[in-house]
């Protein structure tokens, strides 16, 4: 699949995405936890953000692979759970078209699936998500992004 599907940006700063996790984690906090399993890498910063809030220090890895940047490739496991995820809490940062998410529901049927950001072909796959966000907007994280010079407007007007 090629970047062309993406039309729209929703950027998403360090701040705004700790808001949006404790938000998340408002709707989390009256469950008892085994654990908490974030999918790799995307997962493991929501992980931490919501470990601090739900007090939960025992934390796994499903480690999976499918974007190179925009370009979704083929899906590779590259580390699974030796058990069906019952009373885990599963996490990613986002479902896109739902891929990684079937991918991993299967692998962990029983598991309470949440995601910070949803589009909606992949919505229908978790438990539970905070913000939904269009299927044509690639979402920009904090840590694929730079503070970065820029011009000013009078400057770019003149060329
Ligand atoms: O719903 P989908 O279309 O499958 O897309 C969502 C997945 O894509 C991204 O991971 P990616 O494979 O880019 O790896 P990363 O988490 O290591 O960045 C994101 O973190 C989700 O895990
Ligand atoms: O919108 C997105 N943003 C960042 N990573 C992603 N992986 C799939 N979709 C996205
Ligand atoms: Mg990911």
């Amino acid at each position: 699949m090629s970047t062309h599907r993406y039309h729209q940006h929703f950027t998403v700063s360090w701040d705004q995405l700790h808001r949006d996790v404790r938000e998340l984690c408002h709707q989390l906090v009256e469950r008892d936890f085994k654990g908490i399993i974030a999918i790799t890498r995307g997962g493991l910063i929501p992980a931490a953000l919501i470990a601090r809030e739900l007090n939960v220090r025992l934390i796994d890895t499903v480690c999976i692979k499918s974007y190179d940047h925009m370009e979704q490739g083929g899906l590779e496991v590259m580390k699974g759970v030796e058990h069906d995820g019952d009373g885990w809490l599963l996490v990613d940062d986002l479902v896109d078209t739902g891929k990684t998410a079937r991918r991993v529901r299967e692998m962990l049927p029983k598991a309470h699936f949440v995601t910070v950001y949803a589009k909606p072909e992949g919505r229908p796959l978790v438990d539970q998500y905070l913000t939904e966000v269009a299927q044509d907007c690639w979402i920009q994280f904090p840590w694929d992004m730079g503070v970065a010079y820029v011009e000013p407007l009078a400057d770019q007007i003149k060329r």
